[in-house]
């Protein structure tokens, strides 16, 4: 065996003191027994499956070609999962013996558009995305969106090339430049340019934090993902996320996810807006938490009723991908030793002011509420 340097001793060393922090928090969170199932888990690969790009041009057929004739999909391995006719996916058969790992074929240009086939992402990160039930006419924003996989479930679901002209709005917004890059070749790949040149469809880099700061933007979105940066402790876990887990990291964590979800708060039309709070997070810090401190501000929660956030998901397609769901306080979350899928935590809530002008209950706030904003400063806007 190659001897360890100093430095890479002192990184080793780290990690573990590191994971050992972290086994200690959770143990205490889940209990020894439920926690070591958990962490073994966490330690296994997730579990995919295949949104399948309703933009290709054979719409309705793609899925079924994409077994048939295109072959994408070999269909003694996998099966159609049909949700609507804007929502499909593909996913493992049970048949399909469980120690047998089968690749995802990666997804390929097809039809005339040459659009990508199909997104390959954890088979829990479409539900917050279904879960916010945008439709043609809604105004969308995806405050934390790169790479974007629930930005196209929603664009799925929001557009359609014939009627476009229904009015939808989607806006990405991602702070991080590489992740917006990366965010951006998405939208090319998957999405028509015919929806991105009628400037219905566009990629912001603003500080999240920041949204609510606008009187331009108060009260305007109808529907509002939260997909907020967390500490993904599966990547710890795996040693994929390039830095180590400390409580204190995941206080930092939890302090920005509130202000962001504050931020997305101001946005959202006081008349029904629908906003969908989730995070790829185990700890409760993170996700029941930050919403009770929401809940416990009266004026942020005024107006704001937290929704079953299952009702929207009873549908016998989604039956498979629920499976070991367990409901929280708030919300709901998928743990990868009871669920196929996972780590994901969501929450579900509508704001409904009555009477209330967008703006006046907002503009009424915003100063008090100055000292949770972040001071960062936000980054130009861009267009796809
Ligand atoms: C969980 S990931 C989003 C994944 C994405 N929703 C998807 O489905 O592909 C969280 C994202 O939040 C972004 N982010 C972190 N802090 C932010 C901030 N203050 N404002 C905007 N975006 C932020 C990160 O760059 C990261 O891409």
């Amino acid at each position: 065996m190659k001897a360890q340097t100093k430095p890479q001793k002192s990184v080793a060393a780290k990690q573990q003191n590191s994971m050992s922090e972290l086994d200690r928090y959770f143990v205490n969170v889940y209990g020894s027994k439920r926690w070591s199932e958990l962490r073994e888990a966490l330690e296994k690969p997730t579990e995919h499956v295949a949104w399948i790009n309703p933009f290709c041009d054979f719409q309705e057929q793609t899925a079924s070609r994409l077994l048939g004739e295109e072959k994408i999909f070999d269909a003694s391995v996998w099966k159609l999962v049909r949700y609507s006719d804007k929502f499909s996916f593909m996913v493992q058969r049970d048949d399909v013996p469980s120690d047998i790992k089968v690749n995802m074929p990666p997804p390929a240009p097809i039809g005339l558009r040459q659009l990508h086939s199909h997104y390959v992402l954890d088979g829990a990160s479409p539900l917050p995305a279904i879960s916010l039930r945008a439709a043609p006419g809604s105004r969308v924003l995806d405050i934390c969106a790169a790479p974007g996989g629930k930005s196209l479930v929603i664009a799925g679901g929001l557009f359609d090339v014939e009627t476009s002209g229904a009015k939808s709005m989607l806006t990405s917004n991602d702070r991080s430049q590489p992740r917006r890059d990366r965010l951006l070749q998405v939208m090319r790949e998957y999405i028509p340019a015919e929806l991105k040149f009628q400037g219905i469809l566009s990629v912001t880099g603003v500080d999240a934090t920041l949204w609510g700061r606008s009187p331009a933007t108060c009260g305007c979105f109808d529907r509002i993902l939260v997909d907020a940066p967390c500490s993904s402790e599966r990547h710890i876990v795996h040693g994929s996320s390039g830095s180590s887990w400390t409580h204190s990291r995941l206080k930092r964590d939890a302090k920005l996810q509130g202000q962001i979800l504050q931020s997305a708060i101001r946005v959202l039309n006081p008349n029904g807006g629908r906003l969908v709070y989730s995070t790829c997070s185990i700890a409760p810090e993170e996700n029941d938490e930050v919403i009770s401190k929401i809940i416990n501000n009266s004026r942020l929660a005024k107006g704001l009723k937290i929704l079953d956030p299952l009702v929207e998901l009873q549908h016998e397609a989604l039956g498979g991908l629920l499976q070991g769901v367990e409901r929280t306080k708030y919300g709901a979350i998928m743990l990868p030793d009871k669920s196929k899928y996972g780590p994901l935590y969501w929450c579900v809530m509508e704001k409904t002011i009555s009477g209330a002008a967008g703006t006046a209950w907002l503009e009424s706030e915003s100063d008090s509420d100055s000292e949770n904003q972040s001071g960062e400063s936000s980054e130009g806007q861009e267009e796809t």
